[in-house]
């Protein structure tokens, strides 16, 4: 197998590879940070690239950063790109709102949590400055996790599912010409067409990640060019026989007449809060705040898929409608209706004819669970959204907590 990668694609994903001769941004103690700070340390860094420009450059800082170097635990945000806003949403949504003043203002703080900076960068560059010890804790893709991390030990995937980005790196053909009739990665395998002279071209931007899946799915003749981006026109334009590339809604493969293939998923992606271990074993309340993240997280996400819906049924006591209830299969709740006595007045007394049933079904089930609750002799059902669901210990907490060795 054949991989032909320019240098500095190869410079930039290798976050442990290489020997490094200066530092871009180098480690700093922690600071107050001020926008006038943040332009001497740019101005700083063109002066190393003007200096040095003889010499190699590594995306990052020069060595791990030393975790007793600051205070204050530093969240990576993705800057730009689809991400970003719902990224800030999704934390506007737990309460975690990121206070920032200017878009063009890379430093933002939340004020809920006094101890963390919050340091706006690109997915690719959170990934790498997690490895470098320049950050502690980051929301990114797991596609982006899984080609800069490189598997890396020190980065610990805290929560994989935070429910936005999601897409999928897929290998894909066109739907023309010698690839008609080829619709899985065994037939194109398989084509006499690659033979060690002319191997199968492939573009793409994940250039860690497309060899390792040819060589895992033993793929022998296979040689990788690589681009910024607009990957789809490569076939066409005659630069490569495939493409391995984010699919999400499937429109821009189609638009360029290419095709998905059986097999060719590399992996499935959705954003994902990420950390550094040697942050959260090492730096002081990097543990607690990530306990937080994770506890307002998990309590909004699994909050989003429900609703509450409360009903009025009558009945002779709490047992039997309980008994009732229980009889329809979506209308458990999470630990089976709460049931309450309604008090109505009648000739002047106070009597219980009504019980009021409290359950939490899921957003998908709604119709089903209305139509279950009337079967039973429900009534007057009212369907709210649902904030949050606070569990007596959020599993992820437990799994890292292990995970850590803790
Ligand atoms: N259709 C999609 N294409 C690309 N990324 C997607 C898609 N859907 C979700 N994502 C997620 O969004 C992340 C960011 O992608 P996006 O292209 O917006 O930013 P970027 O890669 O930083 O920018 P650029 O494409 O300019 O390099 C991806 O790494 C992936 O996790
Ligand atoms: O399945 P779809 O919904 O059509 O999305 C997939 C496309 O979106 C991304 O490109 P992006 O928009 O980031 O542009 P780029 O190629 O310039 O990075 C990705 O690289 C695909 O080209
Ligand atoms: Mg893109």
């Amino acid at each position: 197998m054949s991989i032909a990668i320019p240098l500095n694609t190869i410079l930039q994903h290798s976050p442990s590879g290489l020997v490094p001769s200066f530092s871009i941004f180098p480690p700093t103690p922690s600071t107050a940070v001020s926008v006038r700070g943040i332009r001497q340390r740019c101005l700083r860094m063109v002066t190393s690239c003007v200096s040095y420009a003889q010499s190699s450059v590594q995306n990052g800082a020069t060595d791990a950063a030393p975790v007793v170097g600051r205070n204050q635990i530093r969240l990576g945000l993705p800057s730009k790109g689809r991400m970003a806003t719902d990224t800030l949403d999704l934390l506007k949504d737990c309460q975690l709102l990121v206070k920032q003043v200017n878009p063009r203002q890379y430093v933002a703080q939340i004020p809920q949590l006094p101890n963390t900076e919050v340091w706006f960068q690109r997915p690719k560059d959170i990934v790498r400055k997690l490895l470098s010890g320049d950050l502690d804790l980051g929301i990114v893709g797991l596609d982006i996790v899984s080609e800069f991390g490189q598997g890396n030990d020190d980065l610990i995937i805290v929560h994989e599912a935070l429910n936005f980005g999601d897409c999928h790196l897929s290998l894909a053909i066109p739907n023309y010409g010698i690839f008609e009739n080829v619709n899985s990665l065994t037939e194109l395998a398989q084509m006499p067409q690659w033979t060690e002279e002319r191997p199968l071209r492939v573009a793409t931007g994940f250039t860690y990640l497309g060899p390792k899946f040819m060589k895992e799915n033993g793929i022998k003749h296979v040689v990788f060019s690589t681009a910024d981006g607009a990957l789809e026109a490569a076939p066409a334009m005659g630069i490569a026989d495939a493409i391995l590339d984010l699919v999400s809604s499937g429109t821009t493969l189609k638009e360029n007449n290419l095709k998905e293939i059986q097999g060719g998923v590399v992996l499935e992606s959705q954003a994902a809060l990420v950390a550094s271990r040697r942050a959260l074993t090492e730096r002081k309340g990097a543990l607690d705040t990530v306990h937080e993240i994770l506890e307002r997280l998990e309590a909004h996400l699994k909050a989003n898929g429900q609703f509450t819906v409360v009903a009025n049924m009558r009945g002779t006591d709490a047992e039997e409608v309980a008994a009732r209830v229980k009889t329809q299969p979506s209308l458990s709740g999470l630990q089976g209706p709460t049931i309450s006595p309604v008090y109505c007045k009648r000739d002047g007394k106070v009597s219980i004819e009504y019980y009021a049933i409290v359950i939490c079904v899921p957003k998908k089930a709604l119709y089903e669970s209305v139509q279950q609750l009337r079967a039973v002799g429900g009534s007057g059902v009212l369907v709210s959204p649902l904030t949050y669901i606070f569990d007596e210990e959020s599993p992820r907490w437990s799994q890292l907590l292990s995970k850590l060795g803790l």
